[in-house]
């Protein structure tokens, strides 16, 4: 049973190897700094004990000697070794803090940036993706600690092999069977170790999205988000109790863990504090029959502490080094998660200006996470220089096409085309240059007015001229001039001096970022939504004339700027329901007509 145990331990794959490749690359110097340390620090504890045990020598001889005086003669230079080797102890001990310090910094900023370029890289696919958030949650908590950890223990292991080879060596004089002792000792302590570590591992993983669930309530207490509704709904309370709840329910359970585990590691200890004992014992018996010298005792007796301490420690360290190699897999499973979205092996270049434009040819798709298809068979064309529109009912699947389009997915069937070129044989990063998208989720950065607008073309070097010409073609730029610092004023109220704006605003503010892109292709997916009528006009009308070379994709709930498209498709539950210009829609009398005249009954 014990071997089956270790056994299925041993099995798992090491991730010790990449992990210290990790910490090496996050910083070489501190870690070499590291490794010197742990060795000097290993050694120099050998050097003290013998120095004890030449001075307790050293005074038995004086002891037995007429002229004592003259005896400390001899003692002296000794006590000078000691009290040098003490001052360096503490000396790197010291240094050993500041270098763990810094290491242990340098290896977090670098671990979280893997993982925030892996997030960045990630399919958005993932972001709606409950497991995806446990998987980053879990390598989160890892990441920063553990695989630093890896290397001081494997540093720990090798420090307490050399004290401890040096004290079985002194032991093994005295007695072979103390050396098997003091193992067979330790080998309770190490299975409890062991068995835990799996026991803690499992449990948290298990407890991953209860965590999730209370910082989730935790965020929803603190953020600005919810601020408002908190305080009108008066959810606060309720909010704080279910988080109590949950915290005190993981409380319960790791304290239950953790209780068990101190209880069986103190049993664990006894037997080992029984083995040691008896060793003690048969040493004072040896001095008694006068085969041991006092010093010698003092030797052993100490040989014997360090012998125990440094095997306990190579024993934790090993297992800790077990219990870490399974905690890495957390980090290791969420670096390993493969983009579904795959590049081409060989990109085809991007037409410089689009001949016959975007094609969907009966295009279906279906989110990994639902049973129903949100797209069926939908056909459409997006030719140069023209403006679609794209309406329909809530959830209809306009905003899902667009997400197509962006390849942010794959349709499940059909193919999408831009000149005749399926939209996988694009390079991803070349595909997203050329369409400039802005969502109805649209992002707000808390950043200044030009940087917000700048952020839509980071390729190119900032130029005021472009920047304003955006913001003058979505309104935004009236907006930022009533701003106490005009282009330069922080948005948001996140930062000192931030500015907040309403709703509308920071729409045209998203809307000029999509402005600014050098796109062949604009979607626009309910961009003007919090804008006036009077302003989404004038935006619609503006962009009408000045995307001349320009295609353009237009959401829009409002059927008065729907109007002003080419082209338009209605959408009905995934479904292509109607197409055509406004006059053709209105004749056929279909749904589009009869939303048109809901919406312009209200006007009247
Ligand atoms: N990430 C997702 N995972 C699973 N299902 C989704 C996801 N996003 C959207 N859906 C589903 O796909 C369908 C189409 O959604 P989509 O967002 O494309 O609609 P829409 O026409 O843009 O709606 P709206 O007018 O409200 O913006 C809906 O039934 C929705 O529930």
């Amino acid at each position: 049973m014990l071997t089956g145990f270790i056994k299925a331990r041993f099995k798992r794959p090491l991730h010790f190897i990449p992990a210290l490749k990790l910490v090496w690359q996050s910083s070489p110097n501190w870690t070499l700094a590291r490794i010197g340390l742990v060795i000097i620090q290993g050694i120099l504890p050998l050097f003290s004990i013998y120095m004890t045990k030449l001075i307790v020598d050293q005074v038995t001889i004086s002891l037995a000697l007429s002229n004592r005086a003259a005896a400390l003669n001899d003692i002296v230079p000794l006590l000078v070794v000691a009290a040098c080797l003490t001052i360096s102890t503490t000396l790197f001990a010291s240094l050993s803090d500041l270098v763990t310090i810094a290491h242990a910094q340098r290896v977090t900023d670098y671990m979280q940036g893997i993982i925030h370029s892996k997030s960045i890289s990630a399919d958005l696919e993932y972001y709606e993706n409950a497991q995806y958030y446990d998987a980053l949650q879990r390598a989160q908590q890892e990441a920063p600690y553990r695989p630093p950890r890896i290397l001081d223990r494997l540093a720990l292991a090798g420090q307490s092999s050399i004290s401890l080879l040096a004290m079985l060596g002194l032991l093994l004089a005295l007695h072979w069977g103390i050396v098997g002792i003091l193992f067979v000792a330790a080998i309770p302590t190490v299975l409890v170790r062991m068995k835990f570590a799996g026991v803690m591992y499992h449990w948290k993983r298990r407890r991953t999205q209860l965590e999730r669930q209370a910082m989730y309530l935790g965020w929803l207490q603190t953020s600005d988000l919810f601020a408002k509704e908190i305080r009108l709904f008066n959810l606060g309370e309720h909010f704080r109790q279910r988080y109590a709840q949950l915290r005190e329910l993981i409380y319960k359970e790791k304290v239950g863990i953790v209780s068990k585990r101190s209880f069986a590691f103190f049993g664990a200890q006894v037997i080992a504090g029984l083995f040691v004992f008896a060793i003690f014992i048969y040493m004072v018996q040896q001095t008694l029959a006068g085969v041991l010298k006092l010093g010698d005792l003092v030797l052993y007796y100490q040989a014997l502490q360090k012998g125990q301490n440094s095997l306990r420690g190579l024993l934790r360290s090993l297992s800790g080094l077990y219990e870490d190699n399974l905690f890495l897999a957390n980090l290791y499973e969420f670096l390993d998660i493969e983009s579904k979205v795959l590049e081409p092996e060989r990109p085809q270049p991007f037409p410089e200006t689009l001949a016959t434009g975007v094609v969907f040819n009966n295009v279906s798709f279906q989110y990994a996470t639902t049973k129903r298809k949100a797209i069926h068979n939908v056909s459409l064309k997006l030719q140069p220089g023209q403006v679609i529109a794209l309406v329909g009912e809530n959830g209809s699947g306009k905003t899902t096409l667009i997400k197509l389009l962006c390849r942010l997915y794959d349709p499940t069937e059909g193919s999408i085309t831009i000149d005749g070129i399926d939209l996988k044989s694009f390079s991803k990063l070349e595909l997203k240059s050329h369409i400039s998208v802005i969502f109805q989720d649209y992002a707000k950065y808390h950043f200044t007015a030009r940087d917000n607008i700048q952020l839509g073309n980071i390729e190119r070097p900032a130029d005021d001229r472009r920047i304003r010409s955006a913001a003058q073609l979505s309104g935004a730029d009236r907006v930022i001039q009533s701003l106490p610092q005009g282009y330069d004023t922080v948005l948001g109220k996140m930062f000192d001096q931030g500015e907040e704006l309403s709703i509308g605003q920071w729409q045209k503010i998203a809307l000029a970022r999509a402005f600014l892109r050098d796109s062949q292709v604009i979607v626009l997916d309910e961009p003007t939504s919090a804008m006036d009528p009077k302003a989404e006009y004038e935006v619609f009308q503006q962009f009408r004339e000045l995307i001349q070379d320009q295609s353009a994709i237009l959401i829009s709930h409002r059927l008065s700027t729907v109007k002003m498209a080419d082209y338009i498709y209605v959408m009905s539950q995934g479904h292509m329901i109607e197409e055509g210009n406004h006059h053709t829609l209105m004749n056929l009398n279909g749904v589009y007509a009869s939303m048109f005249e809901t919406q312009a009954q209200n006007y009247r």
